[in-house]
């Protein structure tokens, strides 16, 4: 596979849902090590494109049979392949645990398989099993390994989804909300270890409705809206008062920090 490849290309994708496009004719590229943040309102089809990106869902075909999406430079994908490369944490956490008896620590594991579950033919060595652990300790959850993932709360079962995805190190991770139902302490340690992911290496693509959550490493944004793209750009010129007040329609005032950035309604 060419290192060089953008992580993703998108070519007019077209998603559609009971006669509705979830997705309009959305053009996209996002090259190999663009940390990107991607915004817009609810709705707007940012979940979709993830779907779409991690092949959950398809979009419609061109009539003259060019590829409407490459991941790392290549059409086809097996699934399992693919979510080798690309960790994903979706935000749908009733789907990501459906019907899974297992305990958090198996869950993680299951991450090195590309899988859902721990099955019977995989083989679990000490070491996968010391990384399993070491990746729930990075997301401040190594004391809920015995625990079955069913009875787990919002942010503990966000935390076991995280940490599966990043155990196997993948090239670059795609986080839909990820942030969603942490507490902030849980929060502020997620997003640091998420910058020093991407300082050694891993392409970050978040989905955030917080600018807050937009570290510092990540300088590509691009917003949608009613499915389509409505901008995208540097951070310097897509994070400001007007950008983002037309974007989600209210009078919104942006604030720097530290190379942070925060929203203020006015
Ligand atoms: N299976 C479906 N059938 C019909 N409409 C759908 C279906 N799935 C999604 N939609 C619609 O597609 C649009 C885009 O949904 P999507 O979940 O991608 O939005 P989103 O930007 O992630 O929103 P949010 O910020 O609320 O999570 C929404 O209007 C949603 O109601």
């Amino acid at each position: 596979m060419d290192p060089t490849a953008p992580l993703l290309e998108i070519d007019h994708a077209t998603v559609v849902r009971d006669r509705h496009a979830l997705l309009d004719r959305l053009s996209l590229r996002i090259e190999a090590g663009q940390h990107t943040a991607i915004l817009g309102p609810n709705g707007s089809g940012k979940s979709t494109l993830v779907k779409l990106i991690e092949r959950r869902i398809y979009p419609l075909v061109h009539d003259d049979g060019k590829p409407v999406l490459r991941v790392f430079g290549r059409e086809r994908w097996n699934v399992v392949e693919l979510r080798s490369l690309l960790g994903v944490v979706s935000s749908d956490l009733r789907r990501e645990f459906e019907g899974m008896t297992q305990n958090a620590l198996d869950a993680v594991l299951s991450g090195f398989f590309a899988s859902l579950t721990l099955g019977l033919d995989h083989e679990v060595t000490d070491t996968m099993r010391r990384e399993a652990l070491d990746a729930l300790h990075r997301v401040d959850a190594a004391h809920l390994a015995d625990r079955d993932v069913a009875t787990l709360s919002t942010g503990e079962a966000r935390r076991v989804l995280i940490a599966r995805a990043l155990v196997h190190r993948p090239r670059a991770l795609l986080l839909d909300e990820p942030c969603a139902g942490l507490d902030p302490g849980t929060r502020r340690r997620f997003l640091d270890h998420l910058r020093r992911l991407a300082q050694e290496g891993t392409t970050l693509i978040l989905v955030t409705h917080h600018i807050e959550e937009i570290v510092p490493e990540i300088g590509h944004v691009v917003m949608l809206r009613d499915g389509a793209l409505f901008d995208q750009g540097p951070k310097e010129r897509l994070l400001r008062d007007e950008c983002l007040s037309a974007l989600f329609d209210w009078d919104i005032a942006v604030e720097t920090d530290d190379d942070f950035y925060a929203a203020r309604l006015r």
